[in-house]
């Protein structure tokens, strides 16, 4: 027992030591040990949490999503950020952002308690890792993005839960989205009507990946669906589809690389008019909805696929065990805003046969997320 305690202690001194370290060992780590390290911090911080911090925790983990959103808005982390290693006193991010430097003090102090910003001295606040993800694109799209579109669904989940007798989430036209925005809008429809909304919302599809690898940087695409070299240097049209007024903002503000990029405005609830593709690509597409809705999609692409054309599906194939933490709360957030989930292997043998697919093969290419490139061909 005393060698436990011992080596708790050396394990608790040891990471005081690492933390402390100003020669930047922490961020010359690689990604996948600097990852490591987090998920095992984690874990030992949950593991460890005395009850009381425990319930004080949870009951105000409502205050940091709108804290964040604070944070953005005044540009105070941007301006953290601008101001580098020195960093800044009280009065100046006050008088730079605005902000009255009585609530300025109290706002960093929260930050600096939730690692958010840094405090070297007593009136000294210094940018870390954490400011700088809310200075990133995600974070400046995806806290006000989440706040206004998704938290009212979130907060409604318990009672509409309780209305239904705690049965699955199912139907996309009654789902916890409808009472927590009071709406009769499906959310798309929703977000289309607000155009900050918007805005966040392409930002955020853009961003929200930041940092995971994308199929094609682990997948060889020519070698393994390309074909029995029928496509050298894979020579052919990519077409970009998506809702009306998507396609419109990727014309107006394309993403650096992709301004030639051909498009086309196309429902998937209707026939799939690009036929014979060798590849039709959905990433992220079905998870927004529940699996009925799926098969509509699916069946709508398949009468355009010849002999050689593939369906390829990114999304997460869940674990039946230990699914990470990033991967099940996108599940819970998918069926409060659309009635629709993250999907097993077994979840996704059920649907594809549904709308008269297999499965040809599953590569997973992260493990933040279970992401992986399903291969689907009809029956
Ligand atoms: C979660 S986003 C994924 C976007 C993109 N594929 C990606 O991976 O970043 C879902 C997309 O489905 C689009 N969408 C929703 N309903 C649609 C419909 N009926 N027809 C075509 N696209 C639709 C939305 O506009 C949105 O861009």
């Amino acid at each position: 027992m005393a060698s436990i305690v011992t080596e708790a202690l050396d394990l608790a001194n040891r990471i005081d030591a690492l933390l402390g370290d100003s020669s930047g060992a922490l961020e010359s780590l690689d990604v996948g040990t600097r990852r490591k390290l987090s998920e095992a911090a984690r874990k030992l911080n949950l593991a460890t949490e005395a009850t009381g911090d425990t319930v004080h925790r949870i009951v105000h983990s409502p205050l940091q999503l709108p804290l964040a959103l604070v944070g953005v808005e005044t540009h105070l982390f941007e301006v953290l950020t601008k101001h580098g290693q020195q960093g800044a006193t009280n009065a100046e991010l006050a008088s730079t952002t605005g902000v009255d430097p009585v609530l300025m003090k109290r706002l960093l102090r929260y930050y600096q308690s939730f690692g958010m910003v840094s405090q070297p001295a007593d009136d000294q606040y210094k940018a870390n890792n954490i400011t700088s993800a809310m200075v990133s694109l995600g974070g400046r799209a995806g806290v006000p993005f989440y706040l206004g579109t998704l938290v009212p669904a979130f907060n409604a989940l318990p009672e509409f839960l309780r209305n239904t007798k705690y049965a699955n989430v199912t139907d996309g036209a009654n789902c916890p989205w409808y009472l927590g925005h009071q709406t009769e809008k499906q959310a798309f429809e929703w977000v289309k009507e607000r155009p900050d909304m918007m805005g966040h919302f392409m930002s955020w599809m853009v961003s929200q990946r930041d940092g995971l690898p994308m199929f094609l940087d682990v997948i060889d695409f020519e070698k393994e669906l390309a074909g029995q070299g029928k496509h050298p240097g894979l020579v052919g049209r990519v077409i970009l589809q998506d809702r009306e007024e998507v396609i419109q903002q990727a014309k107006t503000t394309p993403i650096p690389g992709f301004q030639g990029i051909e498009t086309q405005a196309y429902d998937f609830f209707t026939p799939q008019p690009v036929t014979g593709a060798r590849a039709y690509y959905l990433r992220n597409i079905l998870h927004d909805w529940p699996d009925h809705k799926c098969v509509e999609i699916l069946k709508n692409i398949k009468p355009a696929m010849t002999k050689d054309s593939r369906i390829l599906i990114d999304e997460m194939v869940l674990p039946e065990r230990a699914a990470p933490w990033r991967a099940t709360q996108l599940d819970l957030a998918m069926s409060s805003c659309f009635a629709a989930m993250e999907r097993s292997r077994a979840d996704w043998d059920s649907l594809l046969e549904q709308a008269g697919l297999k499965i040809l093969k599953i590569w997973k290419y992260t493990d933040q997320l279970d992401d992986c490139i399903i291969v689907a061909v009809p029956n």
